[in-house]
Formats: C-alpha cells, sequence, structure tokens
C-alpha cells in the first residue's frame, strides 16, 4: 500500500526525516528537485524547448528555482525565472536557492505584482508560485497571476500541487487554481487528486520518490491507502494441485428480470472467470433460455415463489443480490428473503441498493463484513445528496465503521471504505471502461473471490484491483475508446494468473 497523507502529515514526515535520516532542508529541498527533474527530462527530453518557471517565495518556489538551476545544468539551455513576491515572508530554503541561482546565467525577474507579468511566449510554464502551505484560496496578485498563466494556454507542469488546489481538504466551491497538464507530486498522490472535482486542475498526476522515512509514514496511521500490485499479489491464493470445484465455493447471485437479464448474465459470468468452483444465478424463468445459451457453465434456480422456501443456503459461501433485479416487490422481497436466510458477508448492488435505499428498516439485517458497491447515484440515494467526492469519501468512512460494512464507491480510482476506518483507492481502470455492465462483472469478481474464502476485506480490495486491471488491458495498449464488461470478464483469468505468477 502506499500510504496518503494530508499536507500536514507530510509536513511533519518531511521534518522527522531532516532530522533522523539525518539530511539538511535544503538538501532535502534539492532531492525533491532532482526527482521532478528526472520526471520532467523524462516527458519533455528536447533541449531546445523554452522554459519559463513561475516561483513564490516558499519552499514551493524554492523547489521550483532548484530546479530551474538542474534544468539548466541537464541542458536545457532556454530556462527564465519569475519570482513573484506577493506578500509572504521567503524561506530560508528559498534564499539558499536563489543566491544558488544568481551564480548561473540564468534570466531572472523578481515580480511584486502581477501586473509586470509581460506576454509569455515560453513553449512550457512550470508551476512553483504555491505548493501543500496553501492555507485560503488564493486572491488579489495570485489569482491574477494564475488567471493569466491559464489564458495564455501554453502546458503547465506544476511542482507538486498546482497553484491554488487545495490537496486533501474539501475544495471551497469557484476556488481559482492553475490548470496542469501535468502535475509532478512529491512522494504520494495527494487525496483530492483521486477525486473528480480535481479535473481540470489536475489532468494528470505521476508521483515522485524523495526518501521521506518511511516507517514514520506507517507510524502516522493515515486512514487514506492507494492500492499497489504488490498488496494484490499477496492477497491472492495459488490453486493448489489437488484442488476440485469443491475447494472454490458456491456463490449465488440473486440477479436479472426480463428485460435485464444482461446484468445477470454478466455478474453471473464474471463470477465463473474470477474462478467459483460453481455458479448459480437465481434468475426468472423468462431468463433460463437465454442464461443457458449463453454461458453454459453457469447453473440455474428459477425464480418462482415456491423456491423461496426450497433453496438450501448454507450450501452457498458466497452471494450477490441486485444486478438488474428491478425495484418492484420481488426485489424487495428478495432482499428481505437473502438477508433472513443467508448469513454470511454479501454483495448488495445496483437495484438491491436502490431497494435498501427505499427501506431503510433492511439495513439492520445485512450480515456483518457485507460489501455494498454503489455508483456515485446510488451512493447519493443511500447516504443523502453530497456537494462533492470529498465529502462522500467521508460519509463512506463513517458508515462504514458504523454499521461494520465495506463501501465501494464505483469511481475513476474506486474507493472502499472499512469497517475499521480506512479509505483504500483503487490504483487501476480507465475511461474506457465507463459503460454499461461493468458494474455487474464488478459484483461478479467480488463475490466469486467471497466464495472461494477470501475475507471481504481481500475480496473487495483484489476484486477491484483485479477487475481494474482487466480493463486496463484490453484497453490501454490500443488506446481503445471503449471496452466491453464480458470481454473484461473473460480476462480476468489472465490477469489473475499473471498476478499469481
Ligand atoms: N515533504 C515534502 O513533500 C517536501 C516539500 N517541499 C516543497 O515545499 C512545499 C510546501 O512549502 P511551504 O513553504 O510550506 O508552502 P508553500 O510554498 O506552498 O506556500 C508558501 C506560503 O504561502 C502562504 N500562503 C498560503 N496560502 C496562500 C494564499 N492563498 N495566498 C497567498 N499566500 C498563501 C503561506 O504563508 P502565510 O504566512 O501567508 O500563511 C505559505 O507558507 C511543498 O509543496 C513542496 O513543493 C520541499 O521542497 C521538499 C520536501
Ligand atoms: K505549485
Amino acid at each position: 500500500m502506499r500510504t496518503i497523507l494530508t499536507s500536514g502529515q507530510i509536513r511533519q514526515a518531511d521534518e522527522y526525516t531532516i532530522t533522523h535520516e539525518p539530511i539538511a532542508s535544503v538538501d532535502l529541498m534539492e532531492r525533491a528537485a532532482r526527482a521532478f527533474v528526472d520526471e520532467f527530462a523524462k516527458r519533455y527530453p528536447q533541449k531546445k524547448l523554452t522554459i519559463a518557471l513561475y516561483c513564490g517565495t516558499g519552499n514551493n518556489g524554492g523547489d521550483g528555482l532548484a530546479i530551474a538551476r538542474l534544468l539548466y545544468e541537464r541542458g536545457y539551455q532556454e530556462v527564465k525565472v519569475t519570482v513573484a513576491h506577493f506578500g509572504s515572508r521567503s524561506t530560508n530554503d528559498f534564499d539558499e536557492n536563489l543566491r544558488r541561482l544568481r551564480s548561473r546565467p540564468i534570466p531572472l525577474k523578481e515580480i511584486s505584482s502581477a501586473v509586470e507579468v509581460g506576454t509569455e511566449d515560453s513553449d512550457i510554464i512550470i508551476d512553483a508560485l504555491l505548493g501543500t502551505g496553501l492555507n485560503k484560496p488564493i486572491s488579489g496578485d495570485f489569482e491574477l497571476l494564475v488567471k493569466k498563466l491559464n489564458d495564455i494556454r501554453k502546458p503547465v507542469v506544476s511542482v507538486d500541487i498546482p497553484t491554488g488546489f487545495f490537496a486533501d481538504e474539501e475544495i471551497p466551491e469557484n476556488a481559482a487554481c492553475i490548470k496542469s497538464e501535468l502535475t509532478i507530486t512529491f512522494q504520494q498522490p495527494k487525496i483530492n487528486f483521486l477525486l473528480p472535482e480535481s479535473f481540470p486542475a489536475v489532468k494528470e498526476w505521476v508521483a515522485v520518490d524523495i526518501g521521506l522515512d518511511q516507517q514514520f509514514i506507517q507510524q502516522l496511521g493515515s486512514p487514506y491507502q492507494y492500492i499497489q500490485a504488490e498488496d494484490v499479489k499477496a492477497m491472492l491464493k495459488k490453486r493448489e494441485r489437488f484442488s476440485n470445484k469443491g475447494s472454490y465455493g458456491h456463490a449465488l447471485i440473486v440477479a436479472g428480470q426480463p428485460e435485464t437479464m444482461g446484468a445477470a448474465l454478466l455478474c453471473s459470468a464474471a463470477c465463473v472467470h474470477a474462478g467459483a468452483g460453481l455458479t448459480t444465478a437465481y434468475i426468472p424463468q423468462s431468463g433460463l433460455f437465454a442464461l443457458n445459451s449463453y454461458m453454459p457453465e453457469i447453473m440455474a434456480i428459477v425464480r418462482d415463489p415456491k423456491s423461496f422456501t426450497q433453496i438450501s443456503w448454507s450450501k452457498f459461501s458466497g452471494l450477490a443480490i441486485g444486478p438488474g433485479l428491478g425495484q418492484d416487490d420481488e426485489a424487495l422481497t428478495l432482499l428481505k428473503l437473502v438477508t433472513a436466510h443467508f448469513q454470511k458477508p454479501m454483495v448488495v448492488d445496483a437495484d438491491a441498493l436502490n431497494v435498501l435505499a427505499k427501506y431503510k428498516e433492511l439495513w439492520r439485517f445485512l450480515p456483518k463484513g457485507s460489501i455494498l458497491t454503489p455508483h456515485m447515484k446510488e451512493f447519493d440515494r443511500l447516504f443523502g445528496e453530497h456537494k462533492n467526492w470529498r465529502q462522500r469519501v467521508e460519509t463512506a468512512r463513517q458508515w462504514a465503521q458504523e454499521r461494520e460494512l465495506f463501501i465501494v464507491l464505483k469511481n475513476t480510482y474506486t474507493i472502499i471504505a472499512t469497517p475499521e476506518g480506512k479509505v483504500y483507492f483503487n490504483s487501476t481502470g480507465n475511461p474506457a471502461m465507463a459503460t454499461g455492465g461493468m458494474g455487474d462483472v464488478l459484483t461478479g469478481v467480488i463475490s466469486a473471490l467471497l466464495s472461494q474464502n477470501y475475507t471481504p476485506a481481500e475480496a473487495c480490495l483484489a476484486g477491484v484491483y483485479v477487475h481494474g486491471l482487466a480493463g486496463d488491458e484490453l484497453a490501454l495498449p490500443d488506446q481503445r475508446h471503449v471496452v466491453l464488461p464480458h470481454k473484461v470478464a473473460e480476462h480476468v483469468p489472465v490477469v489473475l494468473t499473471k498476478l499469481m505468477a
């Protein structure tokens, strides 16, 4: 896991590293600047580029000055620097880097108001005005300068965070900030980079390591974590040589209506592909033909009232309810039936979530450790309207803890809130996966993992990661505009094999 700290905690980690590594703070700044320049040079290798750096007088500005010097040393000859003295006092490391810069033949202009900025015709702007020290929305000269830089419509690369952007708190409405093409951020993505309201301020980000003390970072106990491949690899269990289908559990998928059988099929198929030993779909009679012709590996129980009393619930090790289920009385009956008889953690998705939103008294029947997988609209139906995603993250965290449930809030970086109060952000997935049916596949994958005896936490974390990675492998190499959910389901075994290798 990569721990995600708040700006305040990053400052603590910074100070701890300076004292205990030990390293002089100006050398830590140099290390950060070097890491920035390494990444910048990879992305923009043409040495002839004209580069304009805009620096504040805090440590973000100090980084900018060091970056200008290092770029020059790397052979970028057309570098120029503007320092904005807009009020705040300068830091010692800024002062030291200004001295170092002055000994190089790099054009330097110092301004005390935004109107002094002339026409800007450089190929690239590097934004080092303000970083994580931001403590209020920018106004006055900062706002004017930011507006000017945005209006030039040249690519802006931000140092650590775009100037004016709130890294981890709720972003105040209409707060002005730099719209950067690329943000090269130090050590870890900032929480708000992973939420939709960061776009277009943060079109793309990349985190570069600056060697902050890892033990100290862990000991801060941040609830926010970013899922990495190694985490999922450590969770996945290889199949044993003398195992059989009974070793991998039996999943029941309660899904589908005559008009929405596709959802039931996709979910059940994904469950089979993700390795459930047996998968049974609990579907209406009208869907039977479609099911049998779509995928013979899936078994069925026909959903007539008689069946309600005939299911032997204990033989199932995993269960999902919701995809394509509709929201009529039958859906309500089924949710009541399932929660009354199935005592293990289950996946609750789609229409079952909408039923849950309407009949709040059903909450208390959900077995502890169950997994809710809402998209944004379902989430707001369940928990009320939210003004932004930062609020949703906190609501998910509180509810997951209070109700002892897992909430998987689907998004570009899917958010998983756990009963322990942790919030994980998924690092796989891409916009080509934004198409109907993709959520049904995710539900199938998670329920397959549950049925194979993975803990609910493992099923959520590995499930979202594997699902996203399958989508990435299909979409990204060919830059595909869209990937189809059934293809993602089919690709899950390939991804699982690679992760287990
Ligand atoms: N650990 C790391 O990741 C490292 C980070 N480095 C870099 O340091 C910055 C953070 O530097 P800091 O000096 O703390 O802050 P800034 O440079 O972002 O801001 C400077 C001062 O600006 C003032 N401020 C805050 N908000 C506003 C605003 N809206 N308008 C105007 N001015 C504002 C504030 O001072 P006040 O006295 O006014 O409160 C800030 O202190 C980090 O982003 C990295 O780039 C290190 O180089 C390496 C380690
Ligand atoms: K910046």
